[in-house]
């Protein structure tokens, strides 16, 4: 036996047996991995693999490159499913006459979708993971309690958008160019932390902070994850700067909303020992407390989900309303004559925001030609799924169907913008229609799946629409807007099979005179509190 064949098993027997133990489990857990990511991110067999058109690129590059490009080259080849090649592995892309079919099937599930493209189980994910570790709480609370409060809510809206616009769009009656992206976060961002965690903090700017950039930290943590080698992801995420800064925000999330639960505590107790009954405050984790019914949950992770569900996705519908608005300035004398007529008669109310019918149309038209994505329905298979015509989804597969929104069979000219084209189609036909701005159907899902019965269709969707036509109130009333010509910026980019609009976007703003008084006349104290 020579020196090197006896000196291994030498080096191995001078490692104590617990640290062999350990270096064992390392190896095995390091196989696995690999043997996990192997087999998961493995083409699926069967479905033909689409590339963009004409330009050789491998799967994965193609789809980096441009993945709303290779979608539709898949979409043009290939008359049913196909598949993409993702960071995270491959997705089955079905078009969209498979949709009524997918919807609210038991084998498919929107969760687990969810849970492998944003990295649930890594640490800092915490908003993404209370989603999924207590999947229904989130969208019942909304379904169920925001509904009940919608009325409350809008008087919460109209209030924060009177003292929010003010601050952020000023009093110049000279036109001056603003980001008019990053405004609008700030604007969202308020009105939504206020229906999420009441006045004080809505008005916090440390919490302002960490609504505004959670959101897009978390967005870019996930995706600087999924452009990552699939074995760098568990050593990597702790040294990546978004990962870091997701980390920073739960903490201090946890610090102000811990002060508000404490402070709320004390209120209570004191007017308690005083013989009153405390007040029933109407916002979201005073609605999660009374769902979760005393279940442990985590509520700071609970509300940073909220936020990334809401603020960047109604920070966006703004944005690119705005723009349609500048583009197509002959819709203004209509939209606030629409405005002036119905809160003048009778002021704000639930009421008052349906009965904005044609601001409602211009929305949906907006979301039509601009959606946050040319797909939808991202699910995994979780049982073997056999569709009516034969075609097979394997277990463990994951899926997107694709939407219809300038299709020529459903919208004539469908390049053109037209606001009015939902408001007609509503009157002609019933009032439980697909054409509201709220609504989702098979061929436009920009909220998600199908229909208003639709499992998962944006629970939000209700708080969307309020809060996107009381600051387009606020906005058409109070200021002139126009293109700003220097600005020669694309509009759009695409994330993966997001778009957005540019960050850097400029608008042109100026003061003007309302009208009709748009602020409520009460003292916010009085608005606060449910009856
Ligand atoms: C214009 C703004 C918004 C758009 C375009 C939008 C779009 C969507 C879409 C496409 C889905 C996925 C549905 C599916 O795959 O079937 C979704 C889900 C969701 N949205 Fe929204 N959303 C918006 C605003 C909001 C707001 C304001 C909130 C919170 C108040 C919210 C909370 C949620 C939640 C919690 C889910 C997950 C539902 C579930 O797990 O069943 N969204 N949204």
């Amino acid at each position: 036996m020579n020196s090197t064949t006896y000196s291994i098993p030498l080096a191995i027997g001078a490692i104590p047996p617990y640290l062999q133990f350990v270096a064992f489990g390392c190896v095995l857990a390091v196989g696995y991995n690999i043997w996990w990511a192997l087999v998961s991110e493995r083409r699926l067999p069967g479905f033909p693999v689409a590339t963009l058109e004409g330009q050789g690129l491998p799967p994965k590059e193609s789809y980096f490159k441009d993945a709303s490009g290779t979608i539709a080259s898949g979409l043009k080849a290939y008359a049913g499913p196909f598949q993409i090649i993702t960071g995270t592995g491959p997705k089955i892309v079905l078009p969209n006459k498979y949709a009524d079919e997918l919807r609210n099937r038991p084998e498919l599930d929107f969760n687990e979708a969810f849970r492998k493209d944003f990295f649930a189980h890594y640490s800092g994910f915490d908003g993404f993971r209370a989603s999924l570790d207590n999947p229904t709480l989130i969208p019942s609370t909304l379904r169920v309690k925001l509904t009940q409060s919608l009325g409350l809510v809008t008087n919460h809206l109209v209030d924060e958008a009177t003292s929010a616009l003010h601050q952020l769009y000023g009093e110049d009656r000279e036109w001056q160019s603003i980001a008019v992206k990053q405004h609008n976060l700030n604007l969202v961002a308020r009105l939504s932390s206020r229906v999420f965690l009441g006045r004080p903090i809505c008005r916090n700017e440390q919490w302002l902070e960490i609504a505004k950039n959670h959101t897009v930290d978390s967005f870019l943590a996930a995706r600087d994850l999924r452009a990552q080698h699939f074995f760098m992801r568990p050593i990597m995420h702790y040294f990546m700067p978004h990962n870091k800064n997701i980390q920073r925000h739960y903490t201090d999330a946890k610090r102000i909303i811990s002060t508000e639960v404490e402070r709320r505590k004390i209120r209570a107790q004191i007017l308690l020992e005083a013989g009153d009954k405390p007040p029933k405050v109407s916002d979201a984790i005073g609605w999660m407390v009374e769902m979760a019914g005393g279940k442990k949950v985590d509520y700071v992770a609970a509300q940073l989900s909220l936020t990334v569900a809401s603020i960047h996705a109604t920070t966006e519908a703004l944005t690119i309303a705005l723009l349609d608005l500048v583009s197509h300035p002959e819709i203004i004398p209509q939209l606030r004559k629409e405005i002036i007529e119905v809160l003048g008669d009778a002021g704000w109310s639930k009421q008052a925001l349906y009965k904005m019918k044609l601001m409602d149309s211009f929305l949906k038209e907006s979301q039509r030609l601009h959606p946050p994505s040319d797909v939808s329905m991202n699910r995994k298979v979780m049982r073997r799924l056999t569709l009516s015509d034969g075609t097979v989804l394997p277990k463990g597969a994951r899926l997107m169907v694709a939407a219809r929104f300038r299709d020529a069979e459903i919208y004539p000219e469908p390049d053109a913008f037209d606001a009015t084209r939902f408001l007609r189609l509503l009157n002609n036909t019933s009032s439980n229609s697909p054409h509201h701005y709220v609504s989702t159907s098979a061929e436009m899902f920009a909220f998600g799946t199908i229909r208003c019965h639709g499992k998962h269709a944006c629970p939000g969707r209700f708080l969307a629409s309020a809060e996107l036509k009381i600051a387009l109130s606020h906005m058409l009333l109070k200021y002139d807007w126009k293109l700003d010509k220097s600005d020669t910026m694309p509009r759009f980019f695409a994330n993966e099979t997001a778009h957005m609009t540019n960050p850097g976007l400029k608008l042109m703003v100026r003061r003007r005179t309302e009208e009709i008084n748009l602020d409520l006349d009460v003292d916010p104290d009085l608005i606060d509190v449910e009856d």
